[in-house]
């Protein structure tokens, strides 16, 4: 078990500055979501890790060992980490266990082992009996694994995933989810995992960094991010809700402040005899409920999760179970 720790790691390519002032802590055997929209940081601060990339500033370490600061760096290969990539990055003319066992190349063990080691691998990732298919003949899915069990084989433990799942369909994404997360029990590996993806995130993390602009927003458990949300940009950007002023007076968690923001997640959003007047603007029907977007007087809107059809333009009231004042 590795702890992998940033402390004030700084990025920049030339002029443009990548990452700021990242201090964080990876415990050993943690299973943290990096989770950003698109430029924010999160494929760098991998890279990072990985060895990929040198910090402009600051130390990363590896249970206490500096792995790289600004003038030394221990190159990937020497940091005994497996890493998936989205491209899965397989050898196309290998077959599938020739691929799983590239990693034990050239470190000195016997034909017997390095058979045992790629047999159990592939054990792991539910492949056994495909050894001699080329990888070309995989699905999407199949070779998501075979990355996999490669990055298992050596017996790492730290394991990196840069957007594993995004070249998968819905159904397979399910698949490898629970894939990871039994990965992640077996092996008691510390896993860092970029995705842009919060529902992934939410599923799979045991902690989640938020970042943004390449700065950190908020750690925390998925439930924290979710519930308890750092600032506008972790509310807007984790799960669904409606950010609206604090002045209609909805009962809120947190530090209430009249002149601020509260999330409302849809769930927490019902409609009733005595509530505020509203109107129903738009409604999407998602199979479980009716995703109901609804106007409040000052023209915030609010989007809620019903149980029946409502009419474009009706005239409605809405109670708030639960909301969020959101720190400024
Ligand atoms: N090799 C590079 N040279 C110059 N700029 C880079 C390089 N790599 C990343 N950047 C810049 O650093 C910032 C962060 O990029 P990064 O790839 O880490 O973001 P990301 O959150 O992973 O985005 P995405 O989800 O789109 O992959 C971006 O502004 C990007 O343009």
């Amino acid at each position: 078990m590795t702890t992998i720790t940033l402390d004030a790691v700084g990025k920049s390519f030339g002029d443009s500055r990548a990452l700021t002032d990242i201090s964080l802590q990876f415990p050993a055997g943690s299973f943290t979501a990096l989770l950003g929209p698109s430029g924010c940081g999160k494929t760098t601060l991998l890279r990072l890790i990985a060895g990929f990339e040198q910090p402009t500033m600051g130390v990363v370490r590896f249970e206490g060992d500096v792995m790289a600061d600004g003038t030394r760096m221990v190159p990937p290969e020497e940091r005994n980490l497996g890493i998936v990539f989205q491209s899965y990055a397989l050898w196309p003319h290998m077959d599938v266990a020739a691929n799983v066992a590239y990693p034990l190349k050239g470190r000195g063990f016997g034909r017997a082992e390095i058979e045992r080691r790629t047999a159990e691998a592939l054990a792991m990732v539910s492949l056994t009996g495909y050894e001699r298919r080329s990888v070309d003949a995989l699905s999407g899915g199949q070779r998501q694994r075979v990355a996999l069990a490669r990055c298992l084989v050596t017996g790492t433990m730290i394991i990196l995933l840069d957007e594993p799942l995004a070249n998968l369909d819905v159904h397979l994404r399910a698949a490898m989810l629970d894939v990871f997360a039994d990965t992640h029990k077996r092996t008691g590996a510390t896993i860092v995992f970029v995705t842009h993806d919060q529902s992934e995130a939410l599923a799979l993390a045991d902690t989640i960094v938020v970042l943004d602009g390449g700065r950190v927003q908020q750690i925390g458990t998925p439930e924290k991010i979710y519930g308890e949300p750092a600032n506008a940009m972790v509310a807007g950007f984790v799960g669904r809700g409606s950010l609206v002023a604090a002045s209609h007076g909805f009962a809120a968690r947190g530090s209430a402040s009249s002149r601020g923001k509260v999330l409302v997640r849809p769930h927490a959003v019902r409609l009733t005899e005595t509530g505020l007047p509203a109107s129903v603007l738009r409604l999407r029907y998602t199979g479980a409920s009716y995703e109901t977007t609804l106007v409040l007087a000052n023209g915030d809107t609010l989007v809620a999760d019903l149980p029946t059809r409502r009419g474009i333009g009706e005239e409605v009231r809405v109670t708030v179970d639960d909301a969020w004042s959101v720190p400024a």
